[in-house]
């Protein structure tokens, strides 16, 4: 049976922090190059720009971390993150899902972008390499679900299509959402479950939609008497 628009879902996929851990190699890196020299420890990671918290240890250090991330290597050499490759390449499979990666690229973008390419293609193969979309905007892009972990995701749409699930990395883990804002701890977590219920409602909503497009006159009884 063909699928119904409904019941078919995009999901964006960030990757820096999601797939592909920037964190822990941009700490790595800082300590190999700067030995001595002040550092943040993942565990006192706070906020999504690691330049702004070294800047706040002492003014220099924000272009001495800046210069390890914009290093030609870096980010071909980051690790994944925990199970981020088998939920990728589940997704991909599963019925009825279109996945795509969605990251930015830095201003500084040499190496990263290159690097951005062959990281997919290296540890997701070049399927995912078609399925890379690189941009300073991703409230532009059109999809249903976007996982995340940036906290506050602006840009020139004010109501983007997606729903942003908020992976949790060092930087946001202290956070408390506002509801309904939705948050996934790790890949162990229920991704699927988050999926299948944003399928289930949207569903719900195109269901709801023909109703009232046919005019339906039964509308009424069904929302008083919910089966
Ligand atoms: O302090 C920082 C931390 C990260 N970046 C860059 O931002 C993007 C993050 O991309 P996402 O798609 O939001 O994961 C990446 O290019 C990082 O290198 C930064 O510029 N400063
Ligand atoms: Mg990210």
């Amino acid at each position: 049976m063909a699928a119904s628009a409904a019941s078919r879902l995009r999901v964006l996929v960030d990757m820096d922090g999601v797939l592909a851990d920037f964190e822990g190699g941009v700490l790595r890196a800082f300590l190999a190059r700067y030995p001595g020299e002040p550092h943040v420890e993942l565990a006192e990671r706070r906020g999504f720009s690691v330049r702004d918290q070294y800047r706040c240890l002492r003014e220099d250090l924000a272009a001495k971390v800046a210069s390890v991330y914009e290093s030609p290597g870096f980010f071909l050499g980051l690790e994944p993150i925990p199970g981020a490759i088998e939920a990728m390449q589940e997704m991909i499979h599963t019925q009825d899902t279109q996945v795509f990666i969605c990251t930015s690229p830095l201003l500084k973008y040499e190496h990263c972008i290159l690097e951005k390419y062959s990281w997919v293609e290296k540890h997701l193969g070049p399927k995912f390499v078609e399925r890379l979309i690189l941009t300073r905007d991703k409230t532009v892009v059109s999809a249903d679900l976007l996982f995340d972990d940036k906290d506050t995701i602006k840009g020139a749409e004010p109501e983007p299509s997606w729903e942003h699930i908020l992976f949790t990395c060092c930087h946001n883990k202290h956070l408390e959402l506002q509801t309904p804002r939705r948050r996934l701890q790790s890949w162990a977590d229920d991704w699927r479950g988050i999926v299948e219920s944003k399928r289930r409602s949207n569903a719900e909503k195109e269901c709801y939609a023909s109703l009232i497009a046919n005019g339906n006159g039964q509308i009424g009884n069904w929302q008083r008497n919910p089966i």
